[in-house]
């Protein structure tokens, strides 16, 4: 009989079998407390989990005792409990390369949307307002020449960077644990302690992994730094920015408007303030979401579950250094 596997996310077809050809694949509709009652043996015996949106916490793994690899279809993995998967040699593989390029050109999205109102304005003529030559009400600000502060300067980061500086010829500060000579020699980039870039920037970037020192690191004090006419863009995870002070500073027009991608409470509920705002675009969350990325993501995810599980952790693991060869 073949190894077991558990999936929570669908997969096309081609990559369905490329899974079922050595293991033998259990389909559930999420990864939630009901799920795991209802299929308990199965949990019990899989030695892998592909999948995304689920908490893999001790109280998961307790009941997965013959779990060898958990693959998540994302490059984020605060859903998982890192500490608990090494000190049970459990690898964690993530897709930190395909996805890259979707989510910057997302972020210049949000960036554009929210300088140039272009939901705002888009919505207004859809109303049918627009009945005489547009005034000084329907304009916008630039987006070319200005500053962008980049808060987290990683693999997506850098890519906001190559798009804003070649692109818009923008000025690129970022703010960062430590220096990243290759953004300063490629981009202009200049580093700087997060207050300065809080203080001098046009767009204000977040691109952060969620860890408990990044959760809520731009709260009313940070936000209190911004120009009033400077833009804040998250795309990284919803709690790093408090979002009950984001609409406080939106609605005073302390600052000027935001892009989001990502909310402290995913869906965000339909009655939030946040989204009554004209000077807020909001996404749900579709960072990486195009038919080839997302394709893409789940490509790599069933690799790197077959490689892990095969013993190889050399690219697109977590925890690597973690585990007992
Ligand atoms: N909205 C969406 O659909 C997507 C969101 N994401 C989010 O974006 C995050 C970043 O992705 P990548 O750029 O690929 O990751 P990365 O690991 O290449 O970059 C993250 C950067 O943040 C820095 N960082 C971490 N903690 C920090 C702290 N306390 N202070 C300052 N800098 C800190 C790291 O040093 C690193 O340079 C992911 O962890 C995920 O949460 C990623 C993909 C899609
Ligand atoms: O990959 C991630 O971390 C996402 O948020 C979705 O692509």
């Amino acid at each position: 009989m073949k190894p077991s596997v558990i999936l929570y996310e669908s997969l096309p077809a081609d990559l369905l079998s490329r899974l079922n050809e050595q293991y033998q694949v259990t389909e559930i509709s999420a990864l939630n407390a009901e799920t795991v009652a209802e299929h308990a043996d199965v949990f019990r015996h899989a030695v892998g989990l592909l999948g995304s949106g689920g908490k893999v916490d001790q109280t998961l793994l307790d009941s997965m005792p013959a779990l060898k690899a958990c693959s998540t279809i994302s490059v984020g993995y605060d859903l998982f409990d890192v500490d608990a998967l090494s000190a049970r040699n459990i690898a964690l593989m993530h897709t930190p390369t395909v996805l890259t390029d979707t989510v910057a050109d997302t972020i210049m999205a949000l960036v554009l949307a929210s300088a140039r109102r272009v939901t705002e304005l888009d919505s207004w003529v859809k109303a049918g307002k627009w009945t005489k030559n547009i005034g000084p009400e329907q304009f916008s600000i630039d987006v070319h020449h200005k500053t962008l502060g980049i808060v987290g300067m990683g693999r997506i980061g850098k890519a906001v960077a190559q798009r804003a500086r070649f692109g818009f010829d923008m000025e690129i500060l970022y703010s960062a644990r430590s220096a990243h000579k290759d953004a300063e020699e490629r981009f202009s980039a200049t580093r700087c302690e997060l207050d300065e870039l809080l203080k001098k920037s046009d767009f204000v970037c977040i691109i952060l992994p969620l860890t408990d020192q990044t959760r809520h690191m731009i709260g009313a004090g940070q936000l209190a730094l911004m120009k009033s006419s400077a833009i804040l863009i998250n795309a990284g995870r919803g709690p790093v920015v408090d979002e009950q002070a984001l609409t406080h500073a939106l609605k005073e027009k302390a600052i000027y408007g935001a892009g989001l991608d990502v909310f402290e409470q995913e869906p965000v509920p339909a009655q939030a303030e946040l989204l009554t705002l004209p000077n807020v675009v909001t996404l749900p969350h579709v960072g990486s979401a195009t038919h080839e990325t997302r394709y893409a993501m789940k490509k790599d995810g069933v690799e790197n579950l077959l490689a892990a599980l095969s013993g190889q952790t050399d690219k697109n693991c977590v925890n690597s250094s973690a585990l007992k060869k």
